[in-house]
This record gives structure tokens, C-alpha cells and sequence, in this order.
């Protein structure tokens, strides 16, 4: 059986890459499947670079097919915070904190528009890659709605959906999401990325 190594340690971008590619017949692991997986050091300028760091350090570590999602929150306002920095925007990975820094951040701002991005670089040991992105547009709540999803999803509203991504099921958050779109690129390109 193929499988692919998901360069995260993050359980709900697992999750909705373990669904995609169950679909496929590929068998999916994490960083969290492994014993000392390496630490990465997310240095990149943009989304890309970081996407790229993460597929090198686990395709150098383990020599299998690996995947990595560098994804963030650009809101408009205030200059695309926290961007590239959105897991580590009021400490490391307090998805709490994130949130609450960003309301206070945002007080005061009329435009509260803003866009998820997420970037893919699929790598082979051989050195083949295919690199795709995705992006939502929506709005940042004043007050957080809903229990799905992970990270910002109860901030982040979709007007046409009338709802925020934490109170989608994860079927209609991927069909619309960053992180659906750019998978649904991936797939398209992913038989003849694996070929030789
Ligand atoms: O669909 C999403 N719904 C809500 N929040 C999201 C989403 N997609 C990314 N985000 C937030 C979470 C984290 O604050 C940052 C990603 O940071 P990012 O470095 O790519 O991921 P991470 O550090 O959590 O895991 P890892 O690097 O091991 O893949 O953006
Ligand atoms: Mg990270």
C-alpha cells in the first residue's frame, strides 16, 4: 500500500488530509505516528518556503513521499497578520491566545476582512515536487461561534455560508476551505507526481 507522511504535528489538519486520502486508497501518517520526530524550525518569509522546510526535513529524515500544509490568516486591516505567523501569534501553539490577541488587535477596526492561505508542497526523495495553494475569504468575528475545526475556525465567518468554519461539519468546511481547494488541486496532479 502507498503511504505518504504528513509533515505536521497538527491533529486537525490530519484529520482532513487522513479523509482525502483515505478516498485515494493512500495510508496516511503524521509526525505524531513517529518516535523523535526532528524538530522543524518554520524560518521561511512566506507560506511556500515554510511548506518547503517542512517537506525537506521529514523526506531528509524519513526517505518517503511526504506532504506539508503551511497555512495562516491574513487579515486585511492590520497589515495580513498573523500570516506566516499564525501558530506562533501570542506564544507557541495556544490556539486560545492566538484568538484573544487577535480580537484585541482588531478592536477598533472597522474592515475585519480577511483570508486563510494555505500552501502544499507534496515532495518525493527524488527531489520531485508539486507545490499548490488555496484561499477563503471571510470575515473575523467580535465573539467566537461554534465548536468544530481548529485554530481560528470560530473567528472566521463566511458570509455566503452564514456561518463560521467552526460550525460547519468537516465535509462542508473542505468543500469550501483554503485548505479543501488547494488538497482538491493536489489531487488532481497527485497520480502523475507519484509516477517515477
Ligand atoms: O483551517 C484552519 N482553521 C483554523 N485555523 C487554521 C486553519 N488553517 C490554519 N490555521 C491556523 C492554525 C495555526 O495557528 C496556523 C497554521 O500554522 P502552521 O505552521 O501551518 O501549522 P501548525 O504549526 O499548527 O502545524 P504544523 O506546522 O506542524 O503543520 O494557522
Ligand atoms: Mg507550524
Amino acid at each position: 500500500m502507498k503511504t505518504i507522511v504528513i509533515a505536521t504535528k497538527n491533529q486537525g489538519k490530519a484529520r482532513e488530509y487522513r479523509k482525502m486520502f483515505k478516498a485515494k486508497g493512500i495510508n496516511v501518517k503524521t509526525l505524531n505516528d513517529f518516535d523523535n520526530p526532528p524538530k522543524i524550525k518554520e524560518t521561511g518569509h512566506s507560506f511556500a518556503e515554510n511548506a518547503m522546510i517542512k517537506a525537506k526535513a521529514v523526506v531528509n529524515w524519513l526517505h518517503i513521499p511526504s506532504l506539508a500544509d503551511d497555512s495562516g490568516l491574513e487579515v486585511h486591516s492590520i497589515n495580513n497578520e498573523p500570516g506566516i505567523y499564525s501558530a506562533r501569534y501570542a506564544g507557541d501553539h495556544d490556539d486560545a491566545a492566538n484568538k484573544k490577541k487577535l480580537l484585541k488587535r482588531l478592536a477598533g477596526h472597522q474592515d475585519r476582512s480577511a483570508t486563510f492561505v494555505t500552501c502544499l508542497v507534496l515532495l518525493k526523495p527524488n527531489g520531485k515536487k508539486l507545490i499548490v495553494d488555496g484561499k477563503l475569504n471571510g470575515e473575523i468575528l467580535k465573539t467566537p461561534r461554534g465548536y468544530n475545526g481548529f485554530g481560528y475556525d470560530p473567528l472566521f465567518y463566511v458570509p455566503s455560508k452564514h456561518q463560521t468554519l467552526a460550525e460547519m461539519t468537516t465535509n462542508q468546511k473542505d468543500a469550501i476551505s483554503h485548505r479543501g481547494i488547494a488538497a482538491r488541486k493536489m489531487m488532481k496532479h497527485f497520480d502523475e507526481w507519484w509516477q517515477d
